[in-house]
């Protein structure tokens, strides 16, 4: 039986972020990918030019379809793009049962802003994130930006990623990963996650390359590969660490400025011979 894995995301039309890591991500986990689009970007690796938003009852439309037609092991959001969108998706996720203590766990990854600033949801959509989403997720995923945004709290350190850790899950997800990409300083490169009583430091060396565009879209699409496999949240996470310092280890440049993180690595060699 293939486990399958639905992402609740924008397009990237330089497919580094988005819904195309997602699903490249669940291809190379061996899940199969659904997928409920919510805006179109226009993107390239110098920024988000232009977006189109879906209607909020087609993202939910698309949600419910695959749900109850072809089921869902895990899901996971990515670009919200609205209030309207988010209060659209829960309500969704709700007749689907996805979300905390429901059947199908669910990854909130709350994309605030592209790497280049460009905002991905509006103030609406911060609130509805906050009331909406946060007490839903089986696992909240926030980069150090997305922390600040939610909490008000700036993270410089790894104690202060235990505090933020603390400060979010009282904000009503089951689970709390901090993602410590943007901890430039430290030569590791070690995530947090917090379950209300213990803190897991998920270890992983820092690579040097400039290139992490997608970074945080495929660690927390691979925990969301990890739970529609039947892994537990603390294993999971572990998946997802270990699949994204592989994918950053062999990213590669594209366009004139951050490339994309690779999910190329776990592929078998190729093994057509030309003539053969
Ligand atoms: N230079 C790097 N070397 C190794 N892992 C990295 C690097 N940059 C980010 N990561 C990992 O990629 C994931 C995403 O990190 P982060 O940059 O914090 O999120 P986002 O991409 O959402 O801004 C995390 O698991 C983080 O540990
Ligand atoms: C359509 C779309 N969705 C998400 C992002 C942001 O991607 P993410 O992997 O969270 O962030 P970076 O690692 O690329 O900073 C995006 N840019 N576009």
């Amino acid at each position: 039986m293939v486990a399958s894995a639905l992402t609740i995301a924008g397009s990237d039309s330089g497919g580094a972020a988005g819904l195309q890591a997602d699903l490249r991500t669940f291809l190379t986990c061996g899940v199969h990918g659904l997928v409920a689009v919510t805006a179109v970007t226009v993107q390239n690796t110098l920024g988000v030019h232009d977006r189109s938003d879906i209607p909020p009852h087609v993202v939910a439309g698309q949600i419910e379809a695959v749900a109850a037609d072809m089921g869902v092991n895990a899901a996971k959001t990515g670009m919200l793009a609205s209030g309207e969108i988010i209060k659209a998706v829960a309500e969704a996720c709700d007749r689907a049962d996805i979300g905390r203590d429901r059947a199908v766990p669910f990854v909130v990854d709350p994309v605030a802003a592209s790497m280049h600033g460009h905002p991905l949801f509006d103030d609406a959509g911060l609130a509805a994130l906050r009331e909406e989403l946060l007490p839903r997720a089986t696992v909240l995923t926030p980069n150090l930006d997305e922390v600040r945004l939610l909490t008000g709290l700036t993270v410089t350190g790894r104690a202060e990623m235990h505090e933020a850790a603390v400060a979010l899950h009282a904000l009503g997800p089951r689970y709390v990963l901090v993602k410590s990409g943007h901890l430039t300083e430290d030569p590791e490169c070690v995530d947090v996650l917090y379950d209300g009583t213990d803190f897991v430091d998920l270890h992983g060396p820092r690579f040097a390359t400039p290139h992490t565009h997608g970074a945080g879209d495929s660690m927390a699409s691979a925990l969301t590969a990890g739970l529609a496999r039947g892994m537990s949240v603390p294993e999971a996470a572990r998946f997802g660490k270990w699949f994204v310092s592989n994918a950053v280890a062999n990213s590669y440049p594209m366009g004139a400025k951050v490339g994309p993180v690779s999910a190329f690595w776990r592929l078998a060699p190729e093994e057509f011979t030309p003539g053969g």
